[in-house]
């Protein structure tokens, strides 16, 4: 005699599918005003906890992280991570427990975030250059473009090395992939059916999954084979390849079976995927809202360029000046979170949450979008105001659960760091080097907050702005 959290009453054979909508992370949050903040919706043949208030976050995210810290065996993911040997969609167990901790310790570490700056820093020099000669055109750039391939760069950087010759096509298959992953695929609603089965070949999802994988397997096959026919030179920086490739000869599982190729392929995986996207989005958000509120952008402006003179630029190490900086990056997490939902958890074992019986293998949401904007937590949320966080401790290193654009608990984000490096590198020297217009036309379409809903929230709209060059007195 279980009692189930309270949820909208469901359809025969899909449930509350269909109340999902195109931007979930906002029809959820209309559903939870009227079923509370522990809500039990039936997603095809799933039954999906949606968690949307702070304090059941704690509960989910903290008090029972360790029934909640699994990942529900979805379908674009098994491909892509090679059957959940990556760290994202990895159930919970030995293997993704040894995987993360040697990742968070050697891959994801400040050491080797604040060693790769010089990476970024070059990386965000080209793009100003390439602004620079653009600069004053009526038609601007394509900021959404340039930031993804600010962080696809670098990545591929950070993961295959200095030297390596970047392939800019492949720019093309991580937004394919991120697409597909975002993709309603039939049989992660209708598991064990053949329905969803049926519906995967029938969308056309299954092919393109196939041959975006066969395109990843190959880049990432080359350059294992590459680096191990000609290893580093011991005297230069280990990349992440290098880690990665110590892991296999060091044979880092315990939990039995080898450290192979495919596990290195699926933890670059979760670098391209987990790492491209959600910074990039994040960039474009802070300048969309800096466009629509123009005193904080000129305070800010005003501020990077008091410190930093006639520098010419902004440098890493400059960064920890720039505190209004770190606010702005902040409210924006909080409004726009890109991992709106996070990333789908599933229980392991029957537990109870405010005196709700939880079964095994519920699908978990946390609505980190709908807990940002609570009005319990935030004065006058829907506002875009950076000085909230000026006298508060509120951070999204995951203690705080009213703000957790980064997850928390064990399966929180392990590139918060190098997430929020590239973030902050790239805006202050945007905001720096020139000063912003609106295009003379699509004026309305650059500043929209129209949203596109997949494993990232995304603005509908690419933002193209036109960059003014500063010129310091
Ligand atoms: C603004 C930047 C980023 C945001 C907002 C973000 C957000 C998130 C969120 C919400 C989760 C799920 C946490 C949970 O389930 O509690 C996550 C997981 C993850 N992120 Fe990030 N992320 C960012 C940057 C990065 C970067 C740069 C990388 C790697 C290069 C990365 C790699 C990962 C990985 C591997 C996981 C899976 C962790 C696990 O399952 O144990 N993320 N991220």
């Amino acid at each position: 005699n279980d009692i189930l959290p309270p949820g909208p009453p469901k359809l025969p054979i899909i449930g509350n599918l269909h109340q999902l909508g195109a931007l979930p992370h906002r029809s959820l949050s209309e559903l939870s005003k009227q079923h509370g903040p522990v809500m039990l919706l039936q997603l095809g043949r799933v039954p999906t906890l949606v968690i949307s208030s702070p304090d059941a976050a704690r509960e989910v995210l903290k008090t029972l992280d360790h029934e909640f810290c699994s990942r529900p065996a979805l379908h674009g993911p098994k491909l892509l991570s090679y059957n959940f040997l990556d760290i994202a969609n990895a159930p919970y167990g030995a293997y993704w427990r040894d995987v993360k901790k040697v990742c968070v310790s050697e891959v994801f570490s400040t050491k080797r975030v604040q060693a790769s700056g010089k990476t970024r820093a070059d990386e965000v020099a080209n793009m100003i250059k390439s602004f620079t000669s653009s600069a004053s055109s009526s038609s601007g750039v394509n900021l959404t473009k340039e930031l993804l391939s600010l962080t696809y760069r670098s990545i591929c950087r950070l993961a295959f090395g200095e030297s390596y010759d970047i392939d800019i096509r492949f720019e093309e298959s991580v937004c394919e992939a991120m697409a597909l992953l975002g993709a309603f695929a039939g049989s992660d609603f209708f598991p064990n059916y053949c329905v969803g089965g049926v519906l995967d070949v029938l969308t056309g999802l299954n092919a393109r999954l196939e041959k975006c994988f066969r395109g990843f397997d190959e880049l990432f096959q080359k350059v294992i084979n590459e680096r191990m026919t000609s290893p580093r030179r011991p005297s230069k920086v280990e990349d992440i390849t290098d880690v990665l490739l110590r892991m296999k000869k060091d044979q880092i599982r315990s939990g039995g079976g080898a450290f192979t190729d495919e596990n290195i392929k699926a933890i670059f995986m979760d670098l391209f995927v987990g790492g491209m996207g959600a910074p990039a989005v994040t960039a474009a958000w802070a300048m969309t809202e800096l466009m629509r509120k123009p005193e904080t952008m000129k305070k800010l402006q005003q501020q990077i360029r008091n410190k930093m003179g006639n520098k010419g630029k902004v440098e890493e190490a400059d960064l920890d000046q720039l505190q209004y900086l770190k606010f702005v990056i902040k409210e924006t997490l909080r409004l726009h979170p890109p991992e709106a939902l996070l990333v789908p958890r599933e229980s392991i074992n029957h537990c109870k949450i405010n005196g709700y019986d939880i079964r095994p293998k519920t699908r978990v949401l946390v609505n980190a979008w709908a807990i940002g904007r609570n009005p319990e937590s935030w004065n006058d949320p829907e506002k875009f105001s950076p000085e909230r966080f000026e006298y508060s401790s509120v951070d999204y290193k995951g203690q705080h659960y009213e703000y957790v654009p980064f997850g928390a608990g064990r399966r929180i984000c392990p590139g918060i760091g190098l997430g929020v490096a590239m973030v902050e590198l790239a805006l202050a020297n945007l905001l720096y080097c020139f000063n912003w217009e609106l295009p003379s036309e699509m004026k309305e379409e650059a500043i929209s907050m129209d949203e596109t809903a997949g494993i990232i929230v995304h603005k509908k709209h690419d933002l193209r702005l036109v960059p003014v060059k500063y010129v310091p007195e």
